[in-house]
């Protein structure tokens, strides 16, 4: 089967976009894999397949797929390349645009500018929704955090796949936990460059307090305006970018009474800018770039099949 597609990034996180507007794909987790393998098919952090309202309160339904062919809640630079892809496409011409998720409906507003603000939704810090297991483990202050919020100690077991010197990284990490519809752990480091993300974001993503896993966030607060911050993404690896992820600390760092309000996240691939007031219902503003890198066709090998 041949199908087109747009390859666009958000800060770095990148995306094959499909469009399903005139009819399903109907892709197996094997081909959302082989999309998005960098050396074998197109490449990409998520897949995004754009599909017409499924009623009339919103303007269209988009679906993400993970890098490892998993199906996904949220994705906060995956909904700023949905805006500019179908806008760019004539799709639409508004510039707000409401769209359904498997979180829940959310809005997307283009600035002249092309930056796209999304309203992600309240965040979420029931343990149940994320999900996370605390059985046996006594919240903690965080260091240097005045507010009164907790993290959890977690212990993370030495994976006898990880070389020697990154088992050494295995120990007890506090984070704190999120929910932006997707799942998000946050830890605070002291230098994001040196923050063992490749050893302990494994470790934690896989974790088995977390039974569908999760994202994992190593956020250093530079002051209480602007953070640095670097994501192990679940089903994708560390990503240059990422948006869930960029929310989730920065709540967590309010929160923990660390940042103020409106916050600057600087990422490997760009920056975000995250606004939330802090009541129990207010939405968490993202805002970033979004770019289309290319556009292409690609034939999808017929032998791609999913484990038994
Ligand atoms: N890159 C995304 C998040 C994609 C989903 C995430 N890996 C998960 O499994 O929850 C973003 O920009 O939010």
């Amino acid at each position: 089967m041949r199908i087109r597609f747009t390859k666009m990034q958000g800060a770095g996180n990148d995306f094959v976009v499909l469009d399903e507007l005139h009819g399903p794909l109907n892709l197996s987790a094997a081909q959302y894999r082989w999309l998005a393998d960098r050396h074998f098919g197109v490449g990409a952090d998520q897949i995004l397949s754009v599909r017409p309202a499924p009623s009339a309160d919103v303007d269209f339904e988009y679906v993400i797929h993970n890098a490892d062919g998993g199906e996904v809640e949220h994705c906060g630079n995956g909904a700023r390349c949905f805006v500019r892809h179908v806008r760019g496409r004539g799709l639409t011409d508004k510039r707000r645009i409401r769209v359904k998720v498997q979180r829940g409906v959310i809005e997307l507003t283009e600035a002249e500018d092309g930056r796209v603000t999304v309203d992600m939704g309240a965040p979420v810090f029931e343990l149940a929704a994320l999900p996370f297991d605390p059985t046996g483990l006594t919240p903690v202050p965080a260091p240097r955090a005045d507010g009164p919020w907790r993290m959890w100690p977690l212990r993370l077991t030495p994976n006898e796949a990880l070389a020697p010197a990154d088992q050494a990284q295995a120990a007890t990490i506090n984070i704190a936990l999120v929910s932006m519809g997707n799942p998000h752990a946050v830890a605070l480091v002291d230098d994001v460059e040196r923050a063992p993300v490749l050893s302990q974001g494994p470790l934690i993503e896989r974790h088995p307090a977390f039974a569908r896993r999760v994202n994992a966030g190593f956020m250093q607060v530079v002051d209480r305006a602007h953070i640095r911050l670097r994501v192990y993404e679940r089903g994708a690896g560390e990503t240059l970018a990422c948006g869930t992820g960029a929310c989730a600390a920065v709540v967590a760092g309010i929160r923990l009474g660390l940042l103020d309000g409106r916050v600057d996240v600087a990422t490997h691939g760009g920056r975000l800018t995250i606004e939330w007031a802090g009541g129990a219902t207010d939405s968490v503003l993202l805002t970033g770039p979004a770019e289309t890198v290319f556009e292409g066709s690609i034939d999808l090998p017929d032998d791609l099949r999913d484990p038994a």
